[in-house]
């Protein structure tokens, strides 16, 4: 095993603050996606695992240590937190690279960074989370509001960005006072096991953060527990449906990030090499694994030809390989079950669609690759412009009639992202304000920022992630009454 991966592996869940096997005998095998080969394997909790994770989580929360802590006292873990991640930045990001298979530049300039940002911006609201007073119609009360944690919160992840994700969730939960039980996606649990090496060194008091390692099944067990009073998840829409079902049944809090399939709109005045480049950061970013990802690129019928030969070029230009290469544009994919479904939507997209795919080398190497797909002459009922795919495929529709444009970039289940590119600044963002979708990045890649809220419209999500968003959505309002009289 390389020496980034060795030093200060952790393959042990963490619960209560310490490491444990846990009850059971299933270990899950890890891979490096980038050559297929194990890793290491991680326990596979038993659901009596889940319930000690949680019990223990549910006895932080009421502590005196954690329930008592003063926010200013709660901001310095996270600022210690942060600073201790800071310091192991590169080794993070090996990890990262090695168990997920995004490439260096990806871990080390997004994955990594972002986390420590989340865990600073989170520990600044630590201090500011304010109630308000209202003058209510009864004499004689003062009346106010505080916003009280919600308690245990299982936080489920998944495994395109394991530690960036995790941690924007974790931070603002934290940041308020609640208690967690994490379950990392079963692909990528490395990163989340080693930050548990850096809570205990942050001092962050026992049972506050646990992790618990496995299948869906771990992940159904936490969403089912009675004690655990918010789920928060990120991952596919189907699963999001069926943990909203169960939460809503439990009446839990919830905040689902699902699935996406963003529309790229690229008007006739717009700048075509600007947006060549941007498309291809924002359709191929860790593969396509992201559920942002720029999908369906509507183009003027007039530059449909320039604009998708151009972007064909751009992809078939960049170099895959291992994310720890410093020569790699493109790492693998996580697993061979995503590179399979890419490869079937190459499939449908040239042989059921019968979309025009653009020239296109076969991919090389031991790992999970797959070459980027460029498909043009698109049209909005063919399934690749349909389908989430979750891998480098990209679609380019012409259109002719811009009135019909917002609608056809509305006609998809998901509504997570989109961008437009244009240089009329008052098109792009009347186009910006009629677009479906939780966040609309104009004449930009995609660009994420703690203080910017981030979350889906329609079937991609509910609730809203990061700036004051996450904090309503980890407190609850409490009304408190004082007679004056
Ligand atoms: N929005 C996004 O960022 C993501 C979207 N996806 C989409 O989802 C597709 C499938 O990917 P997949 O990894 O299977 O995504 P899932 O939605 O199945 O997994 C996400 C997380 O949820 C857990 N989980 C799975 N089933 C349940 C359940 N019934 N109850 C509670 N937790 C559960 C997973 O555990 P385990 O890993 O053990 O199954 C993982 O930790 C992708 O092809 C992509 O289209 C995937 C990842 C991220
Ligand atoms: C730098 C922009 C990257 C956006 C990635 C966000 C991914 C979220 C997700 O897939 O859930």
């Amino acid at each position: 095993m390389a020496d980034h991966v060795h030093k200060d592996l952790r393959t042990d869940m963490f619960i209560d603050g310490e490491w444990t096997t846990g009850t059971g005998t299933g270990t899950i095998p890890t891979y490096d996606p980038g050559t297929g080969a194990v890793i290491t394997e991680v326990p596979e909790a038993t659901t009596a695992d889940v319930n000690t994770a949680v019990e223990a989580a549910e006895r932080a929360f009421e502590s005196a240590e954690w329930a008592g802590m003063l926010p200013a006292a709660r901001a310095k873990l996270l600022l210690d937190l942060a600073d201790l991640l800071e310091a192991e930045a590169d080794s993070f990001a090996r990890l990262e690279s090695t168990d997920q298979g995004q490439p260096l530049g990806i871990s080390s300039g997004i994955s990594v960074p972002n986390a420590v940002e989340h865990l600073r911006y989170y520990a600044g609201w630590a201090t500011k989370i304010t109630g308000v007073t209202a003058p209510l119609s009864v004499p004689d009360v003062d009346y106010r509001t505080r916003r009280e944690p919600l308690g245990v919160c299982a936080l489920i992840t998944p495994w395109n960005f394991p530690l960036m994700i995790l941690v924007w969730k974790l931070a603002p939960a934290l940041a308020t006072g609640n208690t967690v039980v994490v379950k990392p996606a079963e692909q990528t649990p490395l990163t989340t096991l080693r930050l548990t090496e850096l809570v205990r060194r942050a001092g962050i008091p026992d049972g506050v953060v646990n992790v618990v390692t496995g299948g869906p099944g771990v992940g159904k067990a936490l969403v089912a527990h009675p004690k655990v009073a918010k789920v928060s998840f990120t991952g596919s829409t189907e699963v999001g449906r069926e943990i909203a079902a169960r939460a809503g049944h439990d009446l839990k809090h919830v905040s689902l990030e699902l699935g996406g399939k963003a529309p790229s709109i690229i008007t006739a005045d717009a700048d075509i090499d600007a947006a060549v480049r941007g498309n291809l950061m924002g359709g191929l970013l860790n593969s396509g694994q992201v559920c942002a990802a720029y999908t369906r690129f509507f183009v003027d019928a007039a530059r449909h030809d320039e604009f998708a030969d151009k972007l064909a070029a751009g992809a078939a230009s960049m170099r895959l390989g291992h994310g720890l290469s410093e020569n790699t544009d493109l790492g693998p994919v996580v697993s061979a079950e995503q590179r399979d479904q890419a490869e079937e939507y190459v499939r449908i997209g040239r042989d059921v669609d019968g979309a025009h795919l653009h020239d296109r080398a076969p991919a090389e190497g031991e790992g999970y690759f797959v070459r980027p797909a460029v498909f043009s002459g698109v049209t909005d009922d063919m399934r690749i412009a349909r389908e989430e795919i979750f891998g480098p495929v990209l679609s380019v529709l012409p259109y002719d009639n811009p009135d019909e444009l917002v609608a056809r970039a509305n006609d998809t289940d998901y509504g997570l992202a989109a961008v437009v590119w244009s240089r009329d600044i008052g098109v792009a963002n009347r186009l910006a304000a009629r677009v479906r979708a939780g966040t609309v990045w104009i004449n930009m890649p995609p660009f994420l920022d703690a203080a910017a809220s981030w979350g889906g419209m329609k079937a991609s999500g509910l609730g809203r992630e990061m700036g004051w968003s996450a904090i309503e959505a980890f407190t609850q309002v409490k009304s408190v009454w004082t007679n004056l009289a």
